[in-house]
């Protein structure tokens, strides 16, 4: 399972996930500088408007990130989606090919805001063009975000849909639209301290805080990781500096983190969160930590020749 999450220090956006799979795929944090060659496919990315930083692997001379940010502000991130997504077998005339792999590429390479992503994404279908035979397309859905909101990008077969994230939050299945109205049952959930309650002739106190969010899921069910993130983003109070925005990132998604053996694919094997990934516009750093080694590391952008032509991995 993944959760990521959208927030900001009121001028700078912070986007961040989780990923929980079994085991990695050797990915590594990869720098796309502006004078490197494109390789796309359907030629929707066609060149490197916008220097890229994130969490992928390369394969065949080509980034496939993750999540990854850009220089302008925008981030996004990739969670699965089996079961609902369904991409186009070829390319359609006259539309913006966008291979699956090449999603995240083409959004933060190409776009300086969720407003531009959403005008473009009018044109676009998402096709089933593996990069190569070792990889086949992931099934994905994907959030968007900079500083001021967040979209949520669904290929299904409905079609290519964007919804308005105004919680900020992704996990997997099922669809943006259901976990959104889910949040309808969890009205009651605040962050209050409760008074004394009177039952019968008892005068009932609390043991201490917390009561109120009673009935917030504590599982791993996607369904519940999405509420838990919606709840624990939503009442973060809003932190000015990058140390303070870093530190919420990775409390927010520790509390919807997956440990080892508590939760069974049906291989049997066990998931886990693998990284947890951020990215900053304040400093177009990439936040990173992983399972086996909870101490946060970083790459900044700045450091690794954005305006180079060769792909960086660190
Ligand atoms: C497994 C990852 C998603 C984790 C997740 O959402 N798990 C949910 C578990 S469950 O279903 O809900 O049980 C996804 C996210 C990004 C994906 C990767 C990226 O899309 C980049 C390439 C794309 C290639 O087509 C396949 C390999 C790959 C390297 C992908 C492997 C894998 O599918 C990744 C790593």
């Amino acid at each position: 399972m993944c959760t990521s999450i959208r927030f900001s220090d009121g001028s700078h956006l912070y986007l961040a996930r989780n990923l929980d799979w079994t085991s990695g795929y050797g990915e590594r944090v990869v720098v796309t500088p502006t004078g490197y060659a494109t390789r796309s496919p359907f030629g929707a990315v066609p060149g490197i408007r916008h220097a890229v930083i994130g969490m992928g692997i390369v394969e065949d001379d080509t980034p496939l990130y993750f999540d990854c940010g850009n220089d302008a502000g925008l981030a996004v991130a990739g969670l699965n989606f089996p079961g609902y997504a369904v991409y186009a077998d070829g390319p359609v005339d006259g539309a913006t090919n966008v291979a699956a792999y090449e999603l995240p590429l083409w959004v933060a390479s190409q776009f300086t805001s969720v407003d531009e992503v959403e005008a473009a994404l009018e044109h676009v279908v998402v096709v089933d063009r593996p990069i190569n035979e070792k990889y086949p397309s992931s099934l994905l859905h994907w959030i968007v975000g900079d500083a001021t909101r967040a979209i949520v990008v669904e290929s299904t077969r409905e079609g290519l849909q964007v919804f308005d994230d105004d919680v900020d939050v992704l996990a997997n299945q099922p669809g943006f639209a259901w976990h959104h109205e889910n949040l309808r049952n969890y009205l009651n959930a605040s962050p209050d301290f409760p008074g004394t309650s009177v039952l019968g002739r008892a005068h009932l106190s609390p043991f201490g805080s917390g009561s109120h969010m009673r009935g917030i899921p504590g599982d791993y069910y996607s369904t519940s990781r999405f509420v838990r993130a919606a709840y624990v983003n939503a009442h973060y109070p809003d932190k000015t500096s990058e140390e303070e925005n870093v530190s919420r990132a990775f409390h927010t998604l520790q509390q919807v983190a997956m440990v080892d053996g508590c939760a069974a694919m049906d291989s049997g094997e066990f998931e886990k969160t693998i990284y947890t990934g951020l990215f900053s516009s304040r400093t177009t750093t990439y936040y990173w930590n992983t399972y086996d080694d909870p101490a946060v590391r970083s790459v900044a952008m700045a450091d690794h020749r954005p305006d180079g032509t060769d792909l960086v991995v660190v």
